[in-house]
């Protein structure tokens, strides 16, 4: 599902309005519906409610809501914020509405407000601002939300937390913004959401299908999409029932620095079980033992150092793509080692962990990059290779520009992993959990990536069904095991899991 501007809401909302011959006040009665049936299936009538309403469409929704509530059983107080007299017509029309049902429904505030004493069980409705926010909240608004803050009670924001922007916060006052428990939003996950840092304001959230026009979505051109398991089975190939091992390739890892053993063995183990055909692990001399051991099917090509990774893999030697870095070090000897590895390197190629840390410290060698060259940077990676800013939006600027202008694939590591193409598109995953922030996750996630490129996947779509399934099998990890308990070894035990659940195996 793409993930549009706010902009671009308005647009598809309009045509929606037009084309389908549907009134704009029915399209807000629409959308409460929905919101009426998520709020009432999950809280009773014995919950006491209160809505705060703005003065835009986000606050018909909630005075619509408000009166479905009250005509559900439900005691219901709701507070309409109309501060500069300029409310939406729409707004206009659902406050007359409520106001309908009789006296004592809905306070106007004109002017100062007095906040009400709210019980803890009290459900907070958040219908303040949603998609049409300009600016951060001030005032006597940003004052509300931070007494909406302070109340402990479960809220819920109808579309987007009160005082998030739509894309870009880098700039905001995150003081204004309401914490919401739950968010329930139209249609679309907007792009905030997708940051790890506003997890805390938008909470669980639940998309609400609107049946905005399908033609208008279907011809909205965005960067940003939502990919879920329907996308990424469209991406994989057959397997050709003749296939020897050559057939699905040869990948070489060059990972596990001496007493980092097991970033090679988490690599290369998640490699074997994604589907290449052979692999190999270019490693110290000390890890001879523990590899053969821990990996029979791999084949060890030695490094002549013991401890570290310094010698570049002979041109000789077949393979069909690279992946260098876990658990490498940063070794003065190891960046030498890397810079010639990468540039000797003529097939598809994935850096990770310290290789990306050495990077950091050399960065005209991005400038040497071959072109499709696949980098997973987590957060502080990406920070210490590009100086970005620290917040979401920011990094995925910077990350987009870095993939567009080097023609990189840019996977940035996250609770919702972007993936940025050199071509401008940028894919969210969908999959994936808290457990999975583990010591290995990433080895394992570039295993799967190397494997992929080996079997002759196009980097971009290697990189799309790798992040999906590393996800999957930390969720299904997970299921059986818990957020708390996983490891990377468990993320390795569910690829196969993870396969069949995505092909219906
Ligand atoms: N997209 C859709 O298809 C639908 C949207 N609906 C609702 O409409 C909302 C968008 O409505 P609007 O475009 O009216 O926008 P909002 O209701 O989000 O807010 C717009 C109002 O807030 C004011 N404003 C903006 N920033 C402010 C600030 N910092 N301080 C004070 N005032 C500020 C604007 O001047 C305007 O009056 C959505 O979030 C959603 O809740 C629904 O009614 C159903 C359909
Ligand atoms: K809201």
């Amino acid at each position: 599902m793409i993930i549009p501007t706010a902009k671009q809401i308005k647009e598809i909302d309009a045509f929606t309005i037009s084309d389908e011959g549907i009134s704009s006040i029915d399209l807000m009665e629409r959308a409460a519906y929905s919101l009426t049936d998520a709020i009432t299936s999950q809280w009773s009538t014995s919950t006491p409610i209160v809505v705060f309403a703005g003065p835009g469409n986000n606050g018909g929704d909630a005075l619509a809501v408000a009166r479905m509530l009250i005509c559900g059983g439900y005691a219901v107080k709701t507070y309409l914020f109309n501060i500069a007299s300029r409310i939406s017509a729409d707004c206009k029309e659902e406050a007359e509405r409520l106001k309908s049902l009789g006296e004592g429904h809905l306070t106007e505030i004109t002017s100062t407000f007095e906040p009400p004493e709210l019980s803890a069980d009290t459900l907070i409705i958040d219908g303040l601002f949603g998609t049409g926010l300009s600016r951060p909240l001030e005032g006597g608004f940003a004052t509300l939300v931070r007494f909406i803050n302070s109340t402990g009670c479960t809220v819920v924001s109808i579309d987007v937390p009160s005082g998030l922007m739509c894309e870009d916060n880098s700039s905001n006052n995150l003081e204004s913004i309401v914490r919401a428990s739950l968010t329930l939003t139209f249609q679309f996950r907007k792009l905030a959401f997708m940051f790890d840092e506003n997890e805390m304001y938008v909470g669980k959230l639940k998309v609400l299908d609107i049946q905005l026009s399908s033609s208008k979505i279907n011809s909205t051109s965005t960067p940003y999409e939502y990919i879920e398991a329907d996308y990424i089975r469209e991406l994989f190939k057959p397997r050709v029932n003749s296939g020897n091992k050559g057939t699905f390739g040869t990948a070489m890892i060059v990972a596990g620095q001496y007493g980092m053993a097991g970033a090679a063995l988490l690599a290369g183990s998640a490699c074997l079980r994604s589907g290449c055909g052979k692999v190999m692990v270019h490693t110290p001399l000390l890890n001879n033992n523990i590899i053969q051991i821990g990996l029979p099917e791999a084949i060890i090509h030695h490094d002549y150092n013991e401890k570290r990774f310094c010698n570049p893999i002979s041109s000789d030697t077949r393979f069909d793509a690279i992946c260098i870095g876990p658990g490498i070090g940063t070794h003065t000897d190891t960046s030498r080692a890397l810079y010639d590895q990468i540039r000797r390197t003529r097939c598809p190629l994935v850096l990770d962990a310290d290789a990306l840390n050495i990077i950091a410290r050399n960065k005209e060698w991005l400038d040497f990059l071959p072109a499709k060259t696949i980098i997973t940077p987590h957060p502080l990676e990406f920070q210490r290779l590009t100086d970005c800013k620290n917040d979401g939006y920011s990094r995925l600027k910077v990350a987009q520009e870095l993939s567009e202008s080097h023609e990189l694939i840019v996977i940035l590591k996250g609770h919702h992993t972007a993936i940025c193409l050199p071509d401008g598109r940028v894919y969210f995953n969908s999959t994936g959990n808290s457990g999975m922030a583990t010591a290995g996750s990433g080895d394992v996630l570039s295993g799967i990536i190397v494997s992929l490129l080996a079997q002759h996947y196009q980097p971009s779509v290697a990189a799309l069904i790798a992040v999906f399934l590393h996800g999957k099998a930390g969720d299904l990890a997970s299921s059986t095991l818990g957020e708390y308990s996983i490891t990377a070894s468990d993320i390795v035990n569910n690829i196969s899991n993870s396969f069949r659940d995505l092909l219906n195996m």
